[in-house]
């Protein structure tokens, strides 16, 4: 059985209470924080820099913050975000003139390294960079908002990159990201992910603790892996 990791998307928290929304979300039996960074120019939307990643840190969060960077270019930002605190940092290819070298640039730093992958991007881009990977995310959704449907056909992408990474022996975490409910979180983990980022789905809940209860239940009746 994997150990699954649930990473509440902030993107979808109230903004103007972050440390506390962040704080309760955590308290709820979240694991991570996944921090969505748009600039406006890779994807149609503008959110949060390393400024408001170092400012969770000062108010005392301590739980992995996951950097999901949909900004173009990325390198000149990757340094921000180490020194901001960021744990793990993933990037899309579309937007890195040398992926293996911004990879490098985050592993250097002492964070976790991670691609991303929309839904229309092939899984070949891993091939020759699988060594310099600490995770893998594939986009279930287009990047850029919160509170789309689920892309089905990421089960099936899913699927081919859970064998991709059990065939290299790495240790790769395989996150799935956009559309995630307490209804489908079942399938998408037989499917082969392991940690799951949901925004809407939990911060526009009543009781964030009453949906990641249900999450976690789901989860534990996915079949022996
Ligand atoms: O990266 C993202 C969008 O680009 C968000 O992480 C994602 O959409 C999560 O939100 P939701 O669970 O509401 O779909
Ligand atoms: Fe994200």
């Amino acid at each position: 059985m994997r150990d699954f990791i649930i990473a509440p998307s902030i993107l979808s928290a109230d903004f103007a209470r972050l440390g506390e929304e962040v704080e309760n979300v955590l308290a709820a039996g979240t694991d991570w924080v996944h921090f969505d960074v748009m600039d406006n120019h890779y994807v149609p939307n503008l959110t949060l820099g390393p400024m408001v990643c170092k400012a969770l840190r000062k108010f005392g969060v301590t739980a992995p913050i996951d950097v999901h960077l949909m900004v173009s270019p990325v390198d000149r930002i990757i340094g921000d975000f180490i020194e901001a605190g960021a744990s793990m940092i993933t990037f899309h290819p579309e937007a890195s003139e040398h992926i293996d070298r911004s990879l490098q640039l985050i592993r250097e730093g002492g964070c976790q390294a991670g691609l991303v992958l929309n839904p229309a991007t092939s899984p070949d881009v891993l091939e020759y960079v699988m060594d310099k990977l600490d995770m893998i995310l594939l986009m279930s959704v287009n990047p850029g908002f919160g509170g789309q449907k689920f892309i089905p056909s990421t089960l099936k992408k899913l699927c081919r990159v859970r064998k991709l990474i059990d065939d290299s022996g790495l240790n790769i975490r395989l996150q799935v990201d956009g559309g995630v409910t307490a209804n489908n979180i079942r399938q998408i983990a037989e499917a082969g992910a392991d940690t799951f980022v949901a925004g809407s789905a939990i911060f526009g809940a009543e009781n964030y603790q009453h949906v990641v209860s249900q999450m976690r239940s789901e989860l534990a009746e996915v079949v022996a892996l």
